[in-house]
């Protein structure tokens, strides 16, 4: 057991997961736990998530680790809440997509004595509330944790231990660049497939035709993505604006030169294009990186 009381504020997706990964791994005496929504609070009362509190304050009291589990832009209105229930030594962590804005939110809300250690799972789907968790959404998957240079080496030790407990690959990382690599890993990803699914239903509804029900299973995982938490994504879009905007930029540059060379019939530059990105997916594939593949999780060492 790595914690006495683990308090989660906000019970969707990702807080119920913990819950169950918590339970499983045995890493907590106590697993309490507090949502806005009384819909929310019911449910997770219901299914026998954790013991569920009527605010977030009671739900963080004597908490030894506090993870705010809320959209990024809900964070500040999070650590206002809980900050009376925070008990001297206690860690709050949070598992927003977004980190820099995070930090600049939840920090000086942050009482003496208590510690803000950021952490950012890499697993998630597109389902959302307190019934949607499960145990071991977070297995073989990256956690990305972000501490301060002030930051007491034990209670990051204690929170990796924690992430390990639940399946998790751990990695440190700073805030601004953790912002960059998932603006280009995940950000903008979900704004092409955002975009990808909203042309094809104009397209379906200029046309009539059946767009959705023959799409093929590239644009059938656009849908999956399209179809992710809308406060979700409209926050991490204006959280991570700089980062989204540069990768965005970039993308539109390609894209406008793929263009180009399909108007002008350019097949090498379209050729030596895919040659040059299809090296790129087999080399995420040799170094054992892809989730995908049958034998993920099995050479984890190979994915360092
Ligand atoms: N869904 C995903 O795939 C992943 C999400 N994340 C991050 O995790 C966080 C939570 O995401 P999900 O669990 O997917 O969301 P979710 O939508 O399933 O759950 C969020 C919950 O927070 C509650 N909430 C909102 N404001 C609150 C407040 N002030 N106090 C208490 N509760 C409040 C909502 O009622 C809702 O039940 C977000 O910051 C997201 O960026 C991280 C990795 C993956
Ligand atoms: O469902 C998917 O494909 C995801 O990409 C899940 C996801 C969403 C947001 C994150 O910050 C991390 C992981």
């Amino acid at each position: 057991m790595i914690y006495q009381k683990v308090a989660l504020i906000g019970l969707g997706l990702i807080a119920s997961s913990i819950a169950w990964a918590t339970k499983r791994g045995n890493l907590a005496g106590q697993v309490r736990g507090y949502d806005l929504s009384p819909e929310a609070r019911e449910t997770a009362r219901a299914i026998g998530l954790c013991d569920v509190f009527d605010s977030a304050a009671e739900a963080a009291e004597g908490a030894d680790l506090v993870i705010l589990c809320v959209p990024v832009g809900a964070m500040e209105t999070a650590i206002r809440a809980v900050a009376p229930g925070l008990k001297p030594g206690a860690v709050v962590s949070d598992v927003g997509s977004v980190k820099r804005a995070v930090i600049d939110a939840v920090t000086p809300h942050i009482p003496e004595g208590v510690q803000f250690i950021p952490a950012h799972p890499l697993a998630g789907t597109e389902h959302s509330g307190p019934a949607a968790g499960f145990a071991a959404l977070f297995d073989n998957r990256w956690c990305l944790v972000v501490p301060s240079p002030d930051s007491d080496p034990q209670k990051v030790a204690d929170l990796c231990a924690f992430w390990e407990g639940m399946g998790a690959h751990v990695d440190e990382m700073d805030a601004d660049h953790h912002d960059l690599v998932l603006a280009v890993t995940s950000h903008t990803p979900h704004l092409i497939a955002y975009t990808m699914v909203g042309v094809a239903d104009d397209l379906r509804r200029v046309t009539d035709s059946e767009v959705i029900k023959y799409s093929a299973a590239g644009f059938r995982d656009f849908t999956r993505i399209a179809a992710s938490d809308p406060t979700m994504w409209r926050d991490v879009f204006l959280s991570n604006k700089d980062a989204t905007l540069e990768i965005l930029g970039r993308f539109t540059e390609e894209l406008f030169a793929l263009q180009r060379a399909i108007r002008t019939g350019d097949g090498d530059l379209l050729h030596d294009y895919f040659t040059r990105t299809r090296a790129i997916r087999r080399g995420i594939i040799d170094a054992g990186q892809d989730t995908s593949a049958p034998d993920f999780g099995r050479t984890p060492l190979a994915r360092k």
